[in-house]
């Protein structure tokens, strides 16, 4: 895997927020224990591309968790825009045709994340979506399309990290959701594992939302699950 110098970079705290000023919050509380942000639908349809914008432009790394899929043309241009957002990752979904566009419209040094199946899936649910591939095997077989495109990152669930390695090699970045310290609520992630276990599984980065985001101390929970990442 990449090598990741500051531990902190390992973890991205999931700004699923309903403002921006809740957002701008949180990262004041959670200061320098936490270097990389995540925003999703809900804050980057309440002005967050504009606050990721921002944040970026104070040093913090950020993800922009747009999830597209489209056709090809619309996400090429798509992701043409986001490129001039100064953010290191972008999602899109693992659709070849996706993948593809999303490979000719990257610039300005931005990464492209491909979201293979959903950490809230479990085969149950795939097969509900019209799948007839096990999640573990589906996961496989989008990784491998987005290592021949050229995609610069996978996200599935630390489970299939280890499979999911052996595919796409050393080179490219594993990022997994579904991340919950021991004692925290799943809510709707079927598909976990506790940061340590993540970081045994040879993942680059976890996202982290709601354990942080709702806890009476964000900092320490951050500080903790940075923590628990490092060592042997
Ligand atoms: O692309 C993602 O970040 C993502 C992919 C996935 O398969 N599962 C998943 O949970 N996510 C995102 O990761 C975050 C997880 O949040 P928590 O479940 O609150 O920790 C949310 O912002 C999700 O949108």
């Amino acid at each position: 895997m990449p090598d990741i110098a500051d531990p902190r970079d390992r973890l991205i705290v999931a700004l699923d927020l309903p403002d921006v000023a809740s957002a701008e919050r949180l990262v004041e509380r959670i200061g320098d224990a936490a270097t990389f942000y995540k925003i999703g639908y809900r804050l980057g349809y309440a002005d967050g591309l504009a606050f990721a914008e921002r944040l970026a432009k104070q040093g913090k790394k950020t993800f922009l968790d747009l999830k597209l899929h489209d056709i090809g043309n619309t996400v090429e241009e798509g992701v043409r825009s986001v490129s001039g957002l100064g953010a290191t990752f972008l999602t899109v979904h693992a659709y070849p045709q996706t993948m593809r566009a999303a490979v000719k419209g990257r610039a300005n040094g931005l990464r492209i994340l491909a979201v293979t199946v959903l950490t809230s899936y479990d085969d149950a649910d795939a097969q509900e979506a019209g799948y007839a591939l096990p999640v573990a095997e589906l996961v496989v077989r989008r990784s491998g399309q987005a290592r021949d495109i050229g995609i610069d990152g996978i996200v599935c669930s630390a489970i299939e990290a280890g499979a999911v390695r052996r595919v796409v090699g050393s080179e490219r970045l594993i990022v997994t959701p579904g991340i919950r310290p021991a004692d925290a609520d799943l809510s709707d992630q079927k598909r976990v594992m506790t940061p340590r276990q993540a970081r045994n599984a040879g993942i680059d980065h976890v996202v982290v939302g709601r354990p942080i985001t709702g806890a009476d101390d964000p900092r320490a929970v951050a500080q903790g699950i940075v923590a628990e990442m490092e060592g042997p």
